[in-house]
């Protein structure tokens, strides 16, 4: 087992400009791990900081103060341990998708016959067996999102960083892209952090849900979902979703997101 952490750690951006002061703290005495296993989901209201927090994992970002560590080794950019998938799918154009698939192993060396091997692996995993050889701009937005998906687990990351990675979709593509997400996930064994404004998202992915409050952003909860593992075991998203317990679940965190008001609201 791994785990991704983050120990204490703050960030403020640095100042554009000389004279303009101490830019704002975006992320204050953050402590949060996620181990390999678990799928971790930070909702928040927007500006809160999940996307900076998802590239301080990534190592795109450092931390102002405090570290993050994959099994107590601090971080010191980014690694193939950790895969990040963005929502824009950020996938090359000039590439089939096989080829964009296969790309991370190409980076790191690995035989043109074994990436194919594992590219074909991947495709099939995704549900896009017969896809291979197609161009990205044939691709639906939905289809581009699985290969972004299949790339990221092309080199078989401890965590997986997915930064609202169906976002873009329509609601029904998004529905069913969620129940993809969550099968492929449990297959690869990493670790996710998956970053959403979408509660019920949020709710039906994660084994634990953080919410960040804004301005600077903290952990305001920290709270455990058994959802994913209903509809990992065959359950439906309309089952889940009618449950009582997915609707009381689904308003307190509508109404904790709400009420938390950050340190500029409480001072005006
Ligand atoms: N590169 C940057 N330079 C300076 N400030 C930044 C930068 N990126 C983000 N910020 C600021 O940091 C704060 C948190 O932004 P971030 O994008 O992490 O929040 P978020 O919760 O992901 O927002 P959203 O839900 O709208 O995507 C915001 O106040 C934002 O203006």
């Amino acid at each position: 087992m791994s785990t991704l952490s983050f120990h204490d750690v703050s960030l403020r951006y640095p100042a554009r400009e000389a004279r303009a002061g101490r830019p704002p703290l975006v992320l204050e005495r953050i402590n949060l791990s996620v181990r390999t296993g678990e799928f971790v989901v930070v909702i928040g209201r927007s500006g809160s900081g999940k996307t900076s927090l998802l590239n301080l994992a990534a190592g795109f970002l450092a931390p102002s103060v405090g570290r993050i560590a994959v099994d107590g080794a601090t971080i010191a950019g980014p690694g193939a341990d950790r895969a990040v998938v963005f929502q824009d799918d950020a996938l090359y154009p000039w590439l089939d998708a096989r080829d964009n698939i296969a790309f991370p192993l190409k980076l790191r060396g690995v035989r043109e016959k074994d990436r194919r091997v594992r590219a074909e692996e991947l495709l099939d995993l995704v549900g896009l067996a017969d896809a291979g050889r197609r161009r990205i701009s044939e691709l639906s937005g939905g289809m581009r999102q699985r290969i972004g998906i299949a790339r990221a687990l092309a080199s078989d990351p401890r965590f997986l960083l997915l930064d609202e990675p169906l976002g873009a979709l329509d609601a029904l593509t998004r529905t069913r892209m969620q129940v993809f997400l969550l099968d492929v996930w449990s297959k690869s064994r990493a670790g996710a952090l998956l970053i959403t404004h979408s509660i019920d998202e949020a709710l039906l992915l994660a084994s634990r849900v953080i919410v960040l409050s804004p301005n600077p952003g903290r952990l305001a909860a920290d709270i455990e979902t058994g959802f994913a593992a209903e509809l990992l075991a065959g359950a439906s998203v309309n089952q889940i979703k009618a449950s009582p317990l997915f609707k009381r679940m689904h308003d307190g965190l509508t109404n904790l997101i709400h009420s938390i008001s950050d340190d500029t609201e409480a001072a005006a």
